[in-house]
């Protein structure tokens, strides 16, 4: 395993990262996920702490100025998403970490941390899947879709730049894949 081993999924969203993630973390007992700190208001299934660290945007501020954070982007206008510092250095070298962040956040991860990173771009199979599953979780107003899906244009030409491509159509095989990926990663 790489001295310090970080696991990356990106993907636009709505392409199933979270969701990935989540079975991906039942499977892997050592690898543990880091949460985000983020200047968007929770959504009623999440908790603060453990989906993200749910913070005011002078809170936010305060943690950039104080250099608390790894990486960190205004992700959709005046909504921020960074990794905090304690998440990833904080564990044991040879505790494996997962990070669910955006393309920029990923190049970051990968320019500090280079081949002690692995960064998987998690695909839809179509835009307009990718739509269908952004309108059909119903947890953004149809401005934030939209503003999501426009961003997604300029992500999904990221997808060759990363590591691993893995397309998420069927579920069980992309969490199949994306298992492959990190075990021969973290076997390497
Ligand atoms: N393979 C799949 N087939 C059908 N639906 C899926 C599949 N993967 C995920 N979904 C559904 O698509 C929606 C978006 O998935 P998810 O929230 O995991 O995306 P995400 O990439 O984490 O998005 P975000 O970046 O906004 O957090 C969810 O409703 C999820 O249940
Ligand atoms: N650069 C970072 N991006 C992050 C981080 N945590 C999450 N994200 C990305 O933001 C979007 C939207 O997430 P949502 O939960 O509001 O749907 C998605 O692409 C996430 O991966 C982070 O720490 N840094």
């Amino acid at each position: 395993m790489p001295e310090r081993a970080i696991i990356v999924l990106t993907a636009p969203s709505g392409a199933g990262k979270t969701t990935i993630a989540r079975r991906v973390l039942d499977r892997l007992n050592a690898l543990r996920f880091s949460v985000s700190a983020t200047t968007r208001a929770p959504r009623p299934n999440e908790s603060d702490g453990e989906d993200y660290h749910f913070l005011a945007p002078d809170a936010f501020k305060a943690r950039i100025e104080d250099g608390d954070l790894l990486e960190y982007e205004e992700v959709y206008p005046d909504q921020f998403y960074g990794t905090l510092k304690q998440e990833v250095e904080d564990s044991s070298p040879d505790a494996p970490v997962l990070l669910d962040i955006d393309v920029r956040g990923a190049d970051n991860v990968k320019r500090t941390y280079g081949d002690e990173a692995l960064v998987i771009f998690i695909a839809p199979p179509s835009f307009s899947v990718l739509k269908d599953r952004l309108t059909g979780r119903g947890t953004e107003t149809s401005k934030a879709v939209q503003d999501r899906l426009d961003r997604a244009r300029m992500e999904m030409q990221r997808a060759d730049d990363f590591d691993a491509i893995v397309i998420n159509d069927d579920l069980d095989t992309a969490v199949q894949e994306t298992l492959q990926h990190i075990n021969r990663f973290i076997a390497s």
